[in-house]
């Protein structure tokens, strides 16, 4: 049964993408034992392109311990015959996203670094192109920001205008309510760590943080230098006027989000098994409540019953299963055939809501012309996707004040916020941004892209007839 559970969670992928790696090794070095010990965060790298995440990712990876000295050197080596020392660190992710491309290696969720207190994943990488959609609904919900930022004169200026990345990515980490954020004012070698320029870019960027709703006052801004590691792990004596922490110092500071024991369980599911002598086990994560062993539990939209006979996770046997835990659930009672991914596994006692309609607050990201009533685009939230159909445009609302500006629009178009109803046209599980964020957020995909992001105010629930 271990054996059967460790395929399941897909701990066999991993094991062959190692032995790959041997073959062509990994830069990127796998989360240490003691490392998954500490309490985790996921952190969201945003920015204006070329601003330097990767670099500054891969800087942060590197002073942590977590890339191949050996794999590292090569690649400067490389960069040095280019005549591109500058590059080495970007290099680091380019590599491994390349490897990741062609299927060899670890999974993008396992790049991660350690502070002193935390063990801290890079959701998503920088410059991938499904980044926003998977930040919005992926297994990776972001716990906290690094917002990079350049100081080269231009640079700034284009990230922070009217059509910056810069200025969009902090919109969308404002609507995805994420509250820890570190500004890292970064390229501080090319204006030769001059202190006006850097008070020059924060002060900007706090105007731009406080018309968003947040306190400047409370977010730190480090001065670094992405290539050289300038205040990155050790404080640099190019800027004898910062007297701040250092970045890690800082992203050390960062709380881990609460874990929502109390709530009612909320697993979506993932994966389906039927594994002979055990019977049907389902994977996912558990995004609240708790699940134990013995507990009678129901899965929607399907509404079918079983019990829980066992809960494993990696090589582990588990009496119960908390928030975060990725587990498989051996099910009596539940046939694979009636359980698909993207159905939710409750209790009897709090069923999950399988949604007739929904009121959601959706930013739209990206769409060629205008979005009217009738537009049906595709759903994805948590581990569902359904075609879906916009009913109602309900209002128009300011993207900063949240205060609505116009009611019932004919169109809402790229840029705009507003508040919408939206119908399933197939069964789904939907609930309330403010009762479970992880079940209460969406994206909406179209013609390959994200179209919107959304949060669920409201949800019209759908008759269960449990079977
Ligand atoms: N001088 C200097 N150059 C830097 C620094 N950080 C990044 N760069 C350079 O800036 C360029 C862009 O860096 P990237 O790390 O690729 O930027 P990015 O934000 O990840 O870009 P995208 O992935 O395309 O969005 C590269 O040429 C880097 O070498 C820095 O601290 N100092």
């Amino acid at each position: 049964m271990g054996v059967v559970l460790e395929t399941v969670v897909g701990l066999r992928k991993i094991y062959k993408c190692l032995n790959n790696v041997a073959f062509m090794p990994s830069i990127i070095l796998p989360p240490k034992p003691t490392a998954l010990q500490k309490p985790h965060i996921n952190l969201a790298v945003v920015g204006h392109v070329d601003n330097g995440k990767s670099t500054l990712v891969g800087r942060l990876l590197y002073e942590t311990g977590y890339v191949d000295e050996k794999g590292f050197k090569e690649i400067e080596e490389m960069a040095k015959k280019m005549g591109k020392e500058d590059f080495a660190f970007a290099w680091i992710l380019d590599r491994f996203k390349e490897e990741r491309e062609r299927g060899v290696t670890i999974e993008a969720t396992h790049v991660g670094f350690e502070t002193n207190k935390l063990f801290i994943t890079i959701i998503d990488l920088p410059g991938h192109r499904d980044f926003v959609k998977n930040m919005i609904v992926g297994a990776s919900q972001a716990d906290a920001a690094l917002f990079v930022i350049s100081a080269r004169p231009g640079e700034f200026e284009a990230a922070i205008g009217p059509q910056g990345q810069g200025r969009e990515h902090l919109f969308l980490i404002r609507t995805l309510g994420i509250q820890q954020i570190v500004v890292a004012v970064n390229k501080m070698d090319v204006v030769n760590y001059d202190q006006k320029r850097y008070e020059q870019v924060k002060s900007e960027v706090s105007k731009l943080l406080k018309l968003l709703g947040y306190d400047p006052s409370k977010i730190h801004f480090v001065p670094v230098s992405a290539v050289k590691g300038d205040n990155v792990r050790i404080k640099s004596s190019n800027t004898p006027w910062y007297n701040g922490p250092t970045l890690l110092e800082v992203l050390d500071t960062f709380q881990p989000p609460p874990r929502p024991t109390d709530k009612p369980l909320r697993l979506p599911i993932q994966d389906v098994f039927s594994i002979t002598g055990a019977g049907t086990v389902v994977v996912g994560r558990v995004e609240t409540g708790v699940l134990k062993t013995g507990d009678r539990v129901v899965v929607v939209p399907p509404a079918k019953v079983g019990d829980v006979r066992s809960i494993e996770t990696h090589h582990m046997k588990l009496e119960q299963a908390q928030p975060g835990d990725n587990v498989g659930v051996n099910v009596r009672g539940i046939n694979k055939e009636d359980v698909k991914r993207g159905d939710v596994l409750g209790k009897v006692d709090n069923i999950p809501t399988v949604a007739e309609e929904i009121v959601a607050r959706i930013v739209v990201l990206w769409h060629p012309t205008a979005i009217g009533p009738g537009y049906a685009p595709v759903m994805h939230i948590h581990t569902a996707t359904v075609p879906v159909q916009i009913t109602e445009l309900v209002s128009k609302l300011d993207p900063r004040t949240g205060q609505a500006v116009e009611q019932k629009p004919q169109f809402i178009k790229q840029g705009d916020v507003a508040i919408v109803k939206i119908k399933p046209l197939k069964p789904v599980v939907a609930e309330k941004f403010s009762d479970f964020p992880p079940l209460g957020r969406f994206a909406l995909r179209d013609m390959g892209r994200t179209i919107a992001a959304g949060q669920i105010l409201e949800v019209k629930p759908a008759q269960v007839q449990i079977k």
